[in-house]
């Protein structure tokens, strides 16, 4: 089966005291692929939420995929913990490698990150160009970029268009590359992201405030679908409907 179209429900939008309900439930019931899990350290970001021992809890209640977007400081740090913890995909951000107080570069972090058995992605804040992750070839090295269309750290921030052009630049250069975009996604927004080439959506407060989540869901990936290409990372795919697949068999029982 393919797959156009990767949805990713923020789980910082949800109720964190009913955690594995809310995750199974946006899977198995609301048709959610992918399960976003926002980690931030209090330092990178101002905010504080989660760390692996969460996701290694959610990962006895869930065997849907696992989208780690880490805004923290040393990364590298966590690659074994959150490897552990039962994580799919590690993102980590550019602006916290490669600087005076964390000298390992980009590229030993997707190196780590591979090494220990998780897809890796790369993100970018928005004040960070686009370029920085093309001729260093960490686009090409990477599983997944993630622009960032707010300033990471809080959910229900509004939309940055202007990042549609990192977007639009990295899908020229890369046609088959997963490009996620997170902050202010919704079904308001969703059309100039599918357009710029977003095929990996993350979206909190418009899934979950919303009565009809499924509806929203439903909305992001036709919005997506209508200009995307199946996606050919098959490893990908494959760990994404399997995930689906035994949530769904899971929920019935
Ligand atoms: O990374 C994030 C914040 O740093 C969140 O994933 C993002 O903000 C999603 O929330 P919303 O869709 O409500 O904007």
């Amino acid at each position: 089966m393919s797959l156009k179209a990767i949805i990713a429900p923020s789980m910082l939008s949800s109720d964190f005291a009913q955690l594995a309900k809310e995750a199974n439930e946006i899977v198995a019931v609301n048709g959610a692929d992918w399960l976003h899990m926002d980690v931030m350290d209090g330092h990178f970001v101002n905010n504080l939420t989660l760390g692996a021992p969460v996701i290694q809890c959610l990962r006895k209640h869930t065997p849907a995929f696992l989208d780690c977007h880490l805004m923290v400081e040393r990364p590298q740090d966590y690659i074994t913990p959150f490897k552990n913890a039962g994580a799919n995909l590690f993102t980590f951000h550019y602006e916290a490698t490669g600087i005076p107080g964390n000298p390992i570069t980009p590229m030993e972090v997707v190196q780590q990150v591979k090494q220990a058995g998780m897809f890796c992605g790369i993100s970018i804040r928005p004040p960070t160009p686009v370029d920085v992750l093309l001729d260093s070839g960490l686009a090409a090295a990477v599983d997944m970029v993630l622009i960032m269309t707010v300033n990471p750290g809080w959910g229900g921030q509004s939309f940055m268009g202007e990042m549609m052009s990192k977007v639009h630049t990295l899908r020229e250069r890369y046609p088959h590359l997963l490009i996620q975009v997170d902050g202010g996604l919704g079904p308001d927004t969703i059309d100039t992201a599918a357009r710029a080439g977003a095929n990996v959506i993350v979206a909190g407060s418009s899934v979950f405030k919303a009565a009809d989540r499924k509806g929203v869901i439903e909305t992001l990936r036709t919005a997506v679908a209508a200009h995307a290409a199946a996606i050919p990372h098959e490893a990908i795919v494959q760990a994404t409907l399997r995930g689906k697949e035994q949530t769904h068999v899971a929920a019935h029982h």
